[in-house]
């Protein structure tokens, strides 16, 4: 069977500034993935690397500026706005206060979204598809009934957002930073929740965040993005356990942690993250402790090692070209 997901040779370009000081970054660079069915492959990276762009072109919101999502073999385009998407990929969302309307009870969003797809013939049959969603997560229609969203705690209406999703059977989630606003002695459960429903129910997860240790503990792969690019993907035991790229290496040192107060970059962040996308050579070569001269000339190519994906000069045919590599064994 062919992958459920394809993102081939994706980008978005997008023009920022005023009129006399315009650039136009790659937010998002010939991004290539796969997600096979009842999998879990997560997008890692900075903030600004282009992982919420990705899903975002996945989901419809925005226009590729090129490229191609296959689902199921099928170019998404000619599909995308047909019932068959909707009911087939669903998204998570970070803030699941923003999910939903804090004047509106949270049941109501439940049997709206049955209505609007269809998704029963009578009411008992509604209450007992939506009961079987929130029993899933770990909550019931009973628990829920009648209550608003502040009556909830965020971990619980996270849940609750999930199993909303998955109300018409997707086959794939895509949750962008899911648990980044839920409190940190909840976040395992809730990424345990996403494992569950891969594992039980052979629901795919596209799984976006900056935290490598949630996507460590559950996903089948894992993909780095920086300022663009995909610069390491493979199992995630070989790319977390034994990290082949200096930017993986350094992510992992550093272990950000997602601060929901700061959900907006300071201009002087911006200014950098901006400067570093319009690099000639690999966007990493000014923060890389292994640079060599080629690395600020050309972007290193795709190369394979030990298993997994590179995109990194000092693995590349050119390799030898660096200072520190002449006349060492390349890795
Ligand atoms: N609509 C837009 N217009 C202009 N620039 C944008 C737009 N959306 C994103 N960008 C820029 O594209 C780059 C990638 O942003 P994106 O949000 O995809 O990254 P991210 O890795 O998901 O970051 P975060 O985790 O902070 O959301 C950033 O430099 C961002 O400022």
């Amino acid at each position: 069977m062919g992958p459920l997901l394809e993102v081939k040779g994706l980008s978005k370009v997008f023009t920022l500034g005023s009129f006399l000081s315009r650039v136009r970054i790659k937010a998002v660079d010939e991004v290539t993935f796969s997600i096979q069915s009842a999998e879990i492959f997560t997008l890692a990276g900075e903030s600004g690397c282009g992982k919420t762009t990705t899903a975002r072109m996945i989901l419809g919101f925005e226009t590729p500026t090129s490229g191609k999502i296959l689902f199921r073999g099928e170019d998404v385009e000619g599909f995308r706005n047909r019932r068959k998407w909707f009911l087939q990929v669903q998204a998570v969302f970070q803030n699941p206060f923003e999910t939903f309307n804090p004047l509106r009870r949270v049941e109501s969003y439940f049997f709206e979204t049955v209505h609007n797809f269809d998704l029963a013939a009578t009411p008992p049959e509604a209450y007992s598809l939506i009961d079987e969603k929130l029993k899933a997560v770990g909550l019931s229609l009973q628990e829920i009934s009648g209550k608003y969203p502040s009556e909830f705690s965020g971990g619980q209406l996270q849940r609750a957002s999930i199993a909303r999703a998955l109300l018409a059977n997707p086959s794939l989630l895509i949750a962008d930073e899911p648990v980044s606003m839920v409190d940190a002695s909840l976040r395992m459960s809730i990424v345990n929740l996403f494992r569950k429903l891969c594992d039980n129910f052979g629901v795919s997860v596209l799984y976006i965040t900056h935290d490598l240790a949630t996507a460590y503990y559950i996903s089948d792969r894992i993909g780095i993005m920086f300022r663009g690019n995909l610069v390491e993907m493979g199992p995630t035991e070989k790319v977390l356990g034994d990290p082949k790229h200096p930017y993986t290496k350094l992510l992992l040192n550093s272990i950000p942690q997602p601060d929901p107060r700061m959900r907006y970059r300071t201009t002087i962040q911006l200014l950098e993250e901006q400067e570093e996308y319009l690099l000639e050579g690999c966007k990493f070569a000014n923060r890389c402790p292994e640079k060599g001269k080629l690395c600020s000339e050309e972007m290193p190519a795709e190369t394979f090692v030990d298993g997994r994906m590179v995109r990194c000069h000092l693995y590349g045919p050119d390799g030898d070209n660096l200072p520190e590599r002449q006349g060492i064994k390349r890795r």
